[in-house]
């Protein structure tokens, strides 16, 4: 993979030769470490992971930002000015986010994803309807389809037009069993890569892994439907199916959440984003790029240790940030190491230790 870019936040305009496994982005608070996993993310994904407005990412004294990726044979660059963003993809114009998700598919992992745990439902069902959409890509269609019919419904329930309302159902019906299958196959192809993580990073807390599917599993949706017409009627949405699906992390009958510590929680979130680049590469054969920022922070010297090894053996390529080397038990022979100055990127491995 190569990489460039130029007005992306901080960052002087660069050229890197990343490897295909772990890269140690390593540099002060302020550096830019978090802007270039940020620029790797917006020439994957077209968008920032953590600005609301895209816009934002572009330096300060810039008119515009670009970033462009070469891997697996081919050349994507996207660029956004103030107005708009244009993706190119091969030398031509404006292919699809699915297209480009096939080409780079990212995963960042950084502290935002504690909410998966902390949140409500909502979050977790679009990690796992991201989680199926790169396994299979005709998730996104279904599930368009069933959150079509959806709002027409919840509209028709609010305006109190139930029998148009009832029109609806045929179309949740016929999408809502395939959006439960995949999600099954995804979880049962997840779950025990999971638990083997778990097992071993927090190997006294037995902690479980649930899918809800969103109505009662004995059920057809269409009985469902049928029995809670009223209850839909009078609360004015649609009170079953995919769309109330969930995890749920229990240890011992309590949620994850109000039993383990913050670095036992962060394992088992780490447990879950690893183990799912592992499910998508055994299923359809494709590594993600792993954007990993302060790995190091609430975790100790064993831990980062376990976790940087997994990581490692994952087989998947990846960008940790770290301020210091040290954080990343890594030997510099291990990783290719990028060291981030006020904005400026150089490669070059750690300064020998002592
Ligand atoms: N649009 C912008 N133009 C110029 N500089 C910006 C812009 N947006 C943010 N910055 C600055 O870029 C710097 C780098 O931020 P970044 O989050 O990449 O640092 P970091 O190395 O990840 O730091 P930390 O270790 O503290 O997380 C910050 O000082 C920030 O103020």
């Amino acid at each position: 993979m190569s990489l460039a870019a130029e007005g992306v936040r901080n960052l002087q305009p660069f050229e890197l030769t990343p490897g295909a496994g772990i890269n140690v982005v390593v540099g002060a608070n302020a550096a830019g470490k978090t802007s270039l996993l940020e620029a790797i993310y917006f020439v994957a994904r077209t968008r920032s992971f953590r600005a609301t407005r895209t816009a934002q990412m572009i330096g300060n004294g810039h008119e515009a930002l670009w970033v462009r990726a070469q891997t697996q044979g081919h050349t994507i660059g996207v660029a956004r000015d103030s107005q708009e963003t244009q993706v190119r993809l091969d030398g031509r114009d404006g292919r699809s986010l699915s297209e480009l998700a096939r080409y780079l598919p990212v995963q960042v992992i950084n502290s935002e994803h504690q909410r998966l745990l902390l949140d409500g439902p909502a979050v977790r069902r679009s990690f796992l309807n991201w989680a199926v959409f790169h396994v299979e890509p005709q998730f996104s269609t279904v599930w368009g389809r069933y959150v079509r019919a959806l709002r027409q419904r919840n509209a028709a329930l609010k305006a109190g037009e139930s029998r148009l309302a009832w029109a609806y159902d045929e179309g949740l019906i016929e999408t809502a069993d395939t959006i439960d299958r995949n999600r099954r196959h995804l979880i049962d192809a997840l779950e025990p890569r999971w638990s083997a993580l778990v097992r071993r990073w927090l190997p006294d807390e037995p902690v479980a892994l649930h899918y809800r599917p969103g109505w009662r599993s004995d059920e057809p949706l269409a009985d469902r439907l049928e029995a809670q017409r009223e209850l839909d009627r009078q609360r004015g949405f649609t009170n079953s199916g995919p769309h109330r699906a969930d995890l749920s992390f229990r240890v011992a009958g309590v949620e994850a959440q109000h039993r383990l510590s913050r670095g036992q929680q962060k394992l088992l979130v780490l447990a879950l984003l690893l183990a799912q680049a592992a499910v998508t590469h055994t299923l359809t054969g494709q590594s993600l790029t792993l954007l990993v920022d302060d790995l190091a922070a609430e975790l100790d010297p064993a831990r980062r240790a376990a976790v940087v090894e997994a990581i490692a053996s994952s087989g998947n390529q990846a960008f940790l940030t770290a301020i210091e080397p040290g954080d990343i038990p890594l030997a510099p022979d291990a990783a290719q190491w990028f060291h981030v100055e006020q904005g400026r990127i150089h490669s070059g491995p750690p300064p020998a230790a002592g």
